[in-house]
């Protein structure tokens, strides 16, 4: 049994949350149920910014769905855009959503900070979900005071309109009604949601990033080079990037990031040393060079 999911408010306009709100927006079955999307950030610059990241997707898409007929493609994007709202005000927004999608800076206190406030604005019914890449859901839920039973994880893949999977992390207290309300919304996006527990990494981190940071090290120990340790995965294993081209577009700060909590703190983590930091990765993070997003990482862009 569902709560059928009507109106959806995406927190934080940035690579993630654009793209969530792009994949509901662009979806024939949601468009069909008339689901309605709103955008919010913490000001207008930022607003600017998601629209922007929004349009340069639509572009590629349509290019490609209208075999390069440009008026078609000029009418998808608007068409699209136009069904997206752009806001600052996030309690006004969650006020009126049957779904909150939180992708905010990786930060607990911040997410934490989001949601209390949400808390007090939101109907009793609203679901509440995190696009972490890291922290625990039960951690970030601690802040609301009684919806622990709708509140889950939600996690999309990068680039989202792209990706087809969607982690839905359960906590103890979800409910199955808002569990299924969920995945009736990703498989409405055209996507696949798979069901995990609010364990460190979910499935892909877990399974990702003890991967990328071992390539990192096998350099490291001078076993192979980037360039060569990445061909061979994209030859051997099939993978779309190797680690390092990977590393490089999701961000060498955020893993650096991510990666230096888990260590630190080992909770729920077998083989802890799966995932300390290696020294060059923190080294490129220091001189600023934190991949794609600003022009150089393990390679230059
Ligand atoms: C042990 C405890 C761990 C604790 C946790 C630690 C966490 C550490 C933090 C890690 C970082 C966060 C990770 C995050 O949470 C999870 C992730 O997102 S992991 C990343 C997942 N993504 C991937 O693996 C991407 C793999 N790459 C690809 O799929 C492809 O390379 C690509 C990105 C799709 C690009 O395709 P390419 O062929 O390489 O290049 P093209 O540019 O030609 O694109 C191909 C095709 O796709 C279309 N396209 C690409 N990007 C977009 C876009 N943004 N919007 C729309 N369309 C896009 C493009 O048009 C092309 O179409 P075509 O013309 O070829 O038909
Ligand atoms: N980048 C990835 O590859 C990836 C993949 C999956 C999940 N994630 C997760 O998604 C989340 C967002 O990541 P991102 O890469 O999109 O980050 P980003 O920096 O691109 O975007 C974050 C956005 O949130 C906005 N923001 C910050 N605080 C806010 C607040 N209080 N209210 C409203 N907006 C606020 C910022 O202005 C920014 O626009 C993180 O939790 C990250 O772990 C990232």
């Amino acid at each position: 049994m569902s709560s059928v999911i009507k109106s959806v408010s995406i927190i934080g306009a940035g690579l993630m949350g654009a793209g969530i709100a792009q994949s509901i927006a662009a979806a024939p079955a949601l468009i069909a149920k008339g689901v309605a999307v709103t955008l919010v950030d913490v000001g207008e610059d930022r607003l600017a910014n998601g629209k922007k990241i929004i349009s340069s997707s639509l572009a590629r898409v349509a290019k490609k769905k209208f075999d390069g007929d440009k008026a078609q493609a000029d009418a998808f994007v608007a068409d699209t855009l136009a069904r997206i709202t752009f806001s600052t005000d996030a309690g006004l927004a969650a006020a009126h959503s049957d779904l909150v999608v939180e992708a905010i800076v990786e930060n607990l206190d911040a997410k934490q900070k989001l949601f209390r406030d949400l808390d007090t604005r939101a109907p009793k019914t609203t679901i509440f979900a995190s696009n972490t890449s890291s922290l625990p859901i039960s951690e970030i839920a601690k802040s609301t005071l009684s919806r622990r039973d709708r509140f889950a994880g939600l996690h999309f893949f990068n680039p989202v309109p792209q990706m087809k999977l969607v982690e839905i992390v359960r906590t103890q207290e979800l409910s199955d009604t808002a569990y299924a309300s969920l995945k009736d919304l990703v498989v409405g996006m055209g996507k696949v949601g798979v069901e995990c527990k609010d364990t460190p990494g979910f499935i892909v981190n877990r399974l990702l990033v003890p991967y990328m940071l071992e390539a990192i090290r096998m350099v490291e120990r001078g076993e192979a080079s980037k360039e060569d340790v990445d061909i061979a995965m994209k030859l051997g294993a099939g993978y779309p990037m190797g680690p390092f081209e990977l590393a490089d577009y999701v961000g060498l700060d955020t893993t650096k990031f991510i990666t230096e909590g888990w260590f630190a703190s080992g909770k729920g983590l077998q083989g802890k040393e799966l995932v300390s930091p290696p020294a060059s990765l923190g080294k490129l993070v220091e001189e600023g060079k934190f991949g794609r997003k600003n022009g150089e990482g393990f390679y230059k862009y």
